[in-house]
């Protein structure tokens, strides 16, 4: 399938449903895309066909964000065989670990990653289903960088270019639909 088809495919099963999770929001749910195999491979194939024609480095890691950030963050690592290693909400992951605060609509949250997730000098992507403001994924850069590992790029599904996330990042921004 053309790079192109595997995105309107992925798009089609992308619902927008208006005011979730609250008045105002247009709540992109990626979970219909994972209800087609096809749409999946599709997914995996377009990210891990990106990832292999544009890095010129070794990629030790694919960092993937907490939740949605897990759905094929394990897979893509996988096909380029290399690590897989999760971005938690605070007080979900067991042993030493380096934490970020970061702010959200509500206030401030924090990020999580086991202190020995990735090592000083690993190259790492960090993959999200989606960027809004782009405050999840710069925390989840600022977590990398505490612990010395650089961030190639960042990719997602779907970026709300409104919201310019993008912004806030100091590495390349990949995203397959652009909103
Ligand atoms: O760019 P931002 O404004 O930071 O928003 C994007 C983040 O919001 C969503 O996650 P959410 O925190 O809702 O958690 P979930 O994946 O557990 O649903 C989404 O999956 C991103 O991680
Ligand atoms: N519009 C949106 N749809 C899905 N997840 C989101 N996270 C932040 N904004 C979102």
């Amino acid at each position: 399938m053309s790079s192109q088809k595997d995105i309107e495919l992925i798009k089609s099963k992308i619902k927008i449903i208006p005011d979730f999770p609250q008045k105002g929001i247009m709540f992109q749910d990626i979970f219909p895309v994972f209800k087609d195999p096809l749409a999946v491979e599709a997914l995996v194939t377009h990210i891990t066909s990106h990832i292999l024609s544009t890095q010129l480095k070794k990629v030790d890691a694919i960092v993937g964000l907490d939740a949605r950030g897990f759905l094929i963050g394990p897979i893509i690592a996988m096909r380029l065989g290399c690590a897989f290693v999760p971005v938690r909400k605070r007080g979900k992951l067991p042993g030493g670990t380096v934490q970020v605060a970061y702010q959200k609509e509500y206030g401030t949250d924090y990020f999580e990653m086991q202190d020995d997730a990735i090592s000083a000098g690993q190259n790492v992507i960090i993959l999200d289903d989606l960027i809004a403001t782009g405050g999840s994924a710069k925390a989840a850069g600022d977590l990398v960088g505490k612990m010395g590992g650089s961030v190639l790029e960042y990719i997602f599904f779907i970026e709300l270019t409104f919201l310019n996330g993008a912004k806030l990042l100091n590495a390349p921004v990949y995203s397959l639909i652009k909103d």
